[in-house]
């Protein structure tokens, strides 16, 4: 597994595993991997140890002795039918012996986990015999072959059985026949596999995702419209939903695959949030420039983030999905995944392998050596070069054949010392770009053949159909040359399958750089451009003249990368994954303070005599912007205006003469007399640099000998980055710059912000006592020590010196979207808050008295004994330099006047509420400013 970035430490999670793996390998040896990288290095090692115990085991016959001959694994479909063709592609193979083997013939020292696959295809295929007899074919692809080398689970596969059951009779025996080999039929009828597998799947999906670009819509025929194929898309997935629900049991995973099934995880999550669900892509995911012409890009990508683990064949892939999050849906990509206010979908390269053991012993068996001797008498005299694909666009195979043309046309002495057998199996009939394939590359051979070929020979030995696994095996073993020149291919394990047959020929694979496949066996390959018919002419010219020594050197390469990155350790390296991506969310999940309570707020703000509400503008006030997967409107949303259903709320609360609002915001005054001129409240402008009551003027609380020169060199550099950052702005307020770039593209943004950040730390900000605060997508330089928390104890100093206080303040509600570095505020009410994020200790905190609470004689220490002076600028100046004199100062003298108190604030009326955030010190959350609105006109009815 390749992250796509450096993992987080996740030590209870790696306890837990190292507790699991010790129990289950019966060592005590002390095992305390401190990262995620350490215990999958540890893990790694577990089992291949323990892989090689269980195939030794498995390999010995009854006499105790190694048994290699590859018998022992006889499979066969079902009982007294072993006469399909296709059977013999169960050879030797793990899942099938699986699926055969009951649970009681497994393995009974660990328990298997159940593993629920979910795939558009089961691994077998129905033909209809008769009503309710059923023959089994398998199932011709990649993503079959993979999946049938797992066998570390006790797995179910649900999936369509590839053919039409309109009536009870055939369903019903149709899910027996299946059910003996652990396979669950999802039922699919003729319309929907029209509109969703032959429609959205293969005439929209998989062209897009290789690059093939979207079909034209056609209007006239409502069937191949984007609008009823998505729905019929949907409502498929759904069924397979239906399915994974019906046979779910707590504790399974559920492994979803590909894009058939992209909506899947939605639909599960949607039933049953709880359920371990993986999805895993086994095509490319396109450049986020392409997935975003798709009609439906932004629903697809949500239902798939709604899994917890998301797979791609390589980084690539990965890479791209999480930027096509980032850019279309506007999300937040970490180097782990895509993080949704605050839930992490984990997204990582999960290379697929092979079988590789499958194959190797195959070629031990007298069936494949008969085959390897008839074809090698066949070509006898002649190098073979050789093709195995579905006849797909993707695979590139008129390119090969055209490449193949020229290098004859080139190189007349190989005209007769060269075949190349290309097999060409049938797929995907009913969708009309296949047909057109079809005849397309018949007419290129029929020319070919006629153009070169004798009355005994034709260079090219083209088939329209599948072998069985024996005759397979038996041709990647007498290849010479193997040419793999698909357009785009999600991995492609023909190129594997070779490698693994050519131990004693060691012949060359020719690999298109567009393959996944062109990662892992690019070393020990011939890379080409398939597009470049030229270079793959040269590159079988290459091929076939190659020195014994290199050739021998290029395939040990390869054959090490195949014979050690199995399905089967890719399946495992998935599901543990998985697993563990579970439990570090529920860690995570721990760590997010709990939402608002409300009603308990609005109780207690009943109760209440004299009460303080603290709230913060953007964001808090604001009307909430959709940003997901909408076209931003930044003209609308950079002009912040006041939520158009908070404003008769406010009003109200405005009045209430036992309630004091402060609207503490970084925005400038303009910005906040416009919004709040006419309610009568206080109004803190720049972090609280300036206040003022609304019926009463400005006043400033920034200390007069505040250095500000810094402001004009800032200014300079963040014009210079808005000028080559399209989309981005700054807005130049009194005591602080802000650069902002929300709106422009967010790769671009983030590289622009750490340019601008070095060229500030470097130049004009270097001496200067300036804080520079980095937002999510902003970069803010204030003079330092400037902050919400730091302004707090000021503001109240005038605020109780402008006020006549008849009863302490006994209630406070602090609410708002700040910056970690503002989130001072929160912990200013309660100073016991610890530091680091724990917000789950906040809420419940063992002492309900803060640091405003009554002592044990039932005085408050917020009290004034006389009245406040307006601290001198000088002292205002250390307020703001952070030292805290001012406010130690302001305390002392604030104590028992004439027996009442100006604050006497218990734990439990103390709420902050961090809005739209989830890592917060806030005691509680909430979601938008739609929230806050719900929650503000909760608080006027309770009346004055
Ligand atoms: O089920 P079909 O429509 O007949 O198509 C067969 C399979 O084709 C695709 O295979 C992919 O998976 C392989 C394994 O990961 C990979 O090596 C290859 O590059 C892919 O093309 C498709 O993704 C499967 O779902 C189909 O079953
Ligand atoms: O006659 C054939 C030809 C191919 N295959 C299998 O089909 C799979 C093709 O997988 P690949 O990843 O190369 O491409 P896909 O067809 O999945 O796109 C391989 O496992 C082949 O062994 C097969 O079963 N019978």
């Amino acid at each position: 597994m390749e992250n796509i970035g450096s993992p987080p430490e996740t030590t209870n999670l790696v306890d837990a595993q190292v507790t699991r793996a010790q129990e289950s390998h019966g060592s005590s040896a002390p095992l305390i991997p401190t990262s995620r990288l350490e215990r999958l290095l540890r893990e790694r090692v577990l089992r291949r140890s323990s892989k090689s115990y269980h195939s030794l085991e498995e390999s010995r016959d009854s006499n105790g002795d190694l048994d290699i001959s590859g018998n022992s694994n006889d499979l066969y479909l079902s009982d007294g039918d072993r006469g399909y063709q296709d059977e013999d592609m169960f050879e030797g193979n793990a899942f099938v012996k699986h699926l055969t083997d009951g649970p009681e013939k497994q393995d009974a020292r660990v328990p298997k986990q159940r593993l629920l696959v979910v795939a558009n295809r089961l691994p077998v295929s129905a033909i209809r015999k008769d009503d309710d007899s059923w023959g089994l074919e398998i199932s011709v692809g990649g993503l079959v072959s993979a999946l049938l080398g797992i066998n570390e689970f006790e797995a179910r596969w649900i999936g369509w059985a590839g053919v039409n059951v309109p009536d009870e009779v055939g369903q019903r025996s149709l899910t027996k026949a299946l059910a003996e080999k652990r396979c669950i039929p999802v039922f699919l009828d003729e319309e929907i596999v029209h509109q969703y597998y032959n429609g959205y799947c293969n005439n929209i999906l998989w062209p897009l995702f290789h690059y093939l670009g979207l079909p034209q819509e056609d209007r006239l025929a409502t069937t191949r419209s984007f609008q009823s194929q998505f729905a019929a898309y949907k409502e498929a997935n759904q069924m397979f939903a239906d399915v994974v629900n019906a046979h779910y049991r707590e504790g399974d995973v559920v492994w979803c695959h590909d894009y058939h099934l992209m909506f899947l995880p939605k639909c599960l999550k949607d039933y049953n949030r709880k359920m371990k669900v993986g999805w895993f892509l086994h095509t490319p995911f396109p450049s986020s420039e392409i997935h975003r012409t798709l009609p439906s890009r932004s629903e697809l990508l949500r239902s798939v983030l709604a899994a917890d683990l998301v797979g791609f064949h390589t980084y690539d892939y990965a890479r791209h999905f999480v930027s096509a999050c980032t850019r279309i849906l506007g999300l937040e990509g970490t180097p782990d995944g895509v993080e949704d206010q605050g839930k992490l979908t984990r997204v990582a390269a999960f290379p697929i392998g092979i079988d590789s053991e499958r194959f190797i012993r195959a070629l031990e068996l007298d069936v494949v050596k008969a085959h390897m001797n008839q074809l090698k008498e066949r070509f006898a005299g002649r190098k073979v070069m050789l093709g195995v694909d579905r006849l797909d666009m993707i695979k590139g195979i008129p390119q090969k054949i055209l490449a193949f043309e020229k290098f004859l046309e080139e190189n007349p002495v190989w005209r007769d010392k060269v075949v190349l057998v290309q097999i060409a199996v049938p797929t995907r009939t009913d969708v009309p770009e296949y047909q057109k394939l079809s005849s397309q590359v018949h007419e290129i051979v029929g020319r070919i053949n006629g153009r070169f070929g004798s009355l005994t020979a034709v260079p090219i030995h083209h088939l329209d159909r599948s072998l069985e696994f024996h005759e397979l095996c038996a041709l990647y073993a007498v290849t010479d040359v193997a040419l793999v020149t698909s357009l785009r291919d999600g991995m492609n394990l023909v190129s594997y399958e070779f490698v693994a047959c050519q131990a004693s020929k060691k012949g060359v694979l020719i690999l298109s750089e567009f393959a996944g496949a062109a990662q892992s066996l690019g070393a020990g390959a011939i890379l080409v451009n398939p597009w470049n018919i030229t270079e793959v002419a040269s590159s079988i010219g290459y091929a076939l003249t190659m020195p014994a020594d290199e050739r021998e050197k290029r395939h040990r390469h390869n054959f090490t990368h195949v014979s050690t990155h199995t399905s089967q350790e890719w399946a495992e390296t998935f599901v543990s994954e998985l697993n563990d991506t579970v439990v570090e969310a529920q860690l995570r999940i721990r760590q997010i303070p709990p939402l608002l309570p409300k009603g308990d707020a609005v109780e207690r703000f009943m109760h209440s005599n004299n009460r303080l509400l603290i709230l913060g503008f953007n964001a808090t006030l604001t009307e909430p912007v959709d940003t997901q997967g909408r076209r931003i409107d930044q003209f609308k949303e950079m002009e912040l205006k006041l939520h158009q259903d908070l404003k008769e709320p406010l009003r109200r609360l405005c009045e209430d003469p036992k309630t004091t609002i402060i609207v503490l915001s970084g925005s400038d005054r303009n910005v906040l007399d416009e919004n709040f001129g006419g309610y009568s409240l206080w109004l803190a402008a720049e972090h609280g640099m300036f206040l003022r009551r609304t019926t009463g003027d400005w006043m400033t609380t920034m200390p007069e000998n505040l250095n500000m020169d810094w402001v004009d060199s800032v200014k300079h550099v963040f014009e210079y980055f808005t000028e080559r950052t399209p989309r981005s702005h700054f807005e130049l307020r009194e005591t602080s710059l802000v650069w902002n770039y929300k709106y422009a593209d967010v790769e671009f943004g983030k590289l622009q912000s750490k340019d601008l950040l070095q060229h500030l730390w470097t130049g004009p900000i270097s001496n200067a006592s300036v804080d520079v605060v980095q937002g999510a997508r902003s970069v803010e330089v204030r003079a330092v020590g400037v902050t919400k928390g730091a302004a707090i104890d000021r503001i109240l100093g005038e605020i109780v010196h402008h006020t006549h206080v008849e009863a302490p303040i006994d209630y406070v509600l602090c609410v708002g979207h700040f910056l970690p570095k503002d989130e001072d505020i929160y912990s200013f009410f309660e100073p016991e808050l610890p530091t680091g994020p724990a917000p789950s200790a906040r809420a419940k905190i063992a002492n309900p008295l803060n640091r405003f609470a009554s002592n044990s004689t039932g005085v408050a220490a917020f009290c004034r004994k006389a009245p406040l002076p307006i601290p001198s600028p000088d002292t205002r100046a250390n307020s703001f330099l952070g030292n805290g004199n001012w406010w130690s100062r302001m305390r002392e003298r604030m104590t028992v006047h004439e027996g009442s108190s100006v604050l006497d604030l218990r734990g439990e009326n103390y709420f902050s509420c961090a809005v739209g955030r989830k890592r917060s010190s806030a005691r509680y959350l909430l979601g938008s400013s739609t929230e806050v609105v719900e929650l503000l006109k909760e608080l006027t009815a309770c009346g004055p």
